[in-house]
């Protein structure tokens, strides 16, 4: 049985080797890439037993994310194949300021996920469930789900897996635009347990940028995670506030950062550690993420994850990782 199960579409990932623009290159890379089995994946790697539940399609591309996954230790028995519909698949545009992604599953497998999942028993078994705001987006189906996970709990809420939620706000796959997406993605994050959202994200969906009137706008019911950058993050649990700053790290892309981060976070939850060590993860673990082109980073080893959990706060300031 896994400790977190992680739901949500994933995708071949193609990517050229440098910085010139996709229009100019002979050769792509091929790899793999998705929020929530981003996740799974650094779980994984940090030690912990983590599932991914979805849908592919029967194609080389479903083949290629289901021995990827496997061979980062993710347990992807309980995916689903969709002899009718493609794995989707996205590519990599570097630019002069960030990467942007070019997107092509419209109508893909995964979009096809329904809140019927929600009756897997992985689901209900599992210490933690994590799904994001990207799952929402893809299709009304996948709508129903995340609805049905978060919001459908009702009264059972507590009594079964916690549920975490990143928001994740991806404004390029919102078929009803900004007004939908923030509805939507604030619905869905004030019924979660902990919520991971980024500072700017916040600002640009709810107009809210200070993370005390974040954790507000989302609460009182979850603890929330607001992630800014190179600066730090701020936990807001049971009524108190940790700020725990971040790594001074070289970033070579930044994609995937906010995924490890999260997984780390969820780590420290499963180990029941206190919020600074859950940060702290979270950190460690977006620092591999931002060393790396791939969206899933290998992470770094326990014995070094332990070295930074003990430092005092003075020496973790001062610190950027090797
Ligand atoms: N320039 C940086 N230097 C050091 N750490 C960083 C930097 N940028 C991001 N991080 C780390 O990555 C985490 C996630 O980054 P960010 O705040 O940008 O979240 P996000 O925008 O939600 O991420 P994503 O777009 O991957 O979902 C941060 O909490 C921090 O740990
Ligand atoms: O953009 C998406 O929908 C993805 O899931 C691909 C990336 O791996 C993900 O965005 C990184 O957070």
């Amino acid at each position: 049985m896994a400790d977190l199960v992680c739901v949500g579409e994933t995708m071949v990932v193609l990517s050229p080797p440098d910085a010139r623009p996709l229009a100019e290159q002979p050769v792509l890379t091929m790899a793999i890439g998705g929020a929530e089995s981003n996740v799974a994946c650094a779980l994984a790697g940090l030690g912990h037993r983590a599932a991914w539940l979805s849908r592919l399609g029967d194609d080389p591309f479903a083949r290629r994310i289901l021995a990827e996954l496997t061979a980062r230790g993710v347990d992807v028995s309980a995916v689903e194949t969709d002899p009718d519909r493609p794995t989707g698949v996205y590519f990599k545009d570097p630019g002069p300021d960030h990467t942007r992604t070019h997107y092509y599953r419209a109508g893909s497998a995964a979009t096809r996920m329904g809140p019927e999942l929600a009756r897997r028993p992985a689901l209900r078994e599992a210490r933690i469930v994590h799904v994001s705001g990207v799952a929402a987006a893809i299709s009304d189906s996948c709508a129903r789900l995340l609805e049905t996970l978060l919001l459908g709990r009702g009264d059972s809420a507590g009594r079964g897996p916690v549920v975490s939620f990143d928001v994740n706000h991806r404004p390029a796959l919102w078929r009803g635009g900004k007004a939908d997406a923030a509805r939507s993605l604030l619905a869905l994050a004030r019924a979660a347990d902990i919520v991971f959202v980024g500072r700017d994200e916040a600002e640009e969906l709810w107009g809210t940028a200070r993370p005390a009137d974040i954790a507000a706008l989302l609460g009182p019911a979850p603890v929330v995670i607001v992630k800014d950058a190179e600066h730090g993050a701020t936990s807001f649990a049971d009524g108190v506030r940790t700020f725990v700053p971040s790594l001074p790290t070289k970033v070579v892309e930044p994609v995937g950062a906010g995924d490890a981060f999260a997984a780390g976070y969820l780590a420290g939850v499963l180990e029941n550690r206190n919020e600074r060590s859950r940060l702290r993860l979270g950190h460690l673990a977006a620092a591999a993420a931002l060393r790396t082109r791939d969206d899933v980073p290998v992470m770094p080893p326990r014995t070094e994850t332990d070295r930074y959990l003990a430092l005092d706060n003075d020496a973790w300031a001062a610190m950027a990782p090797q």
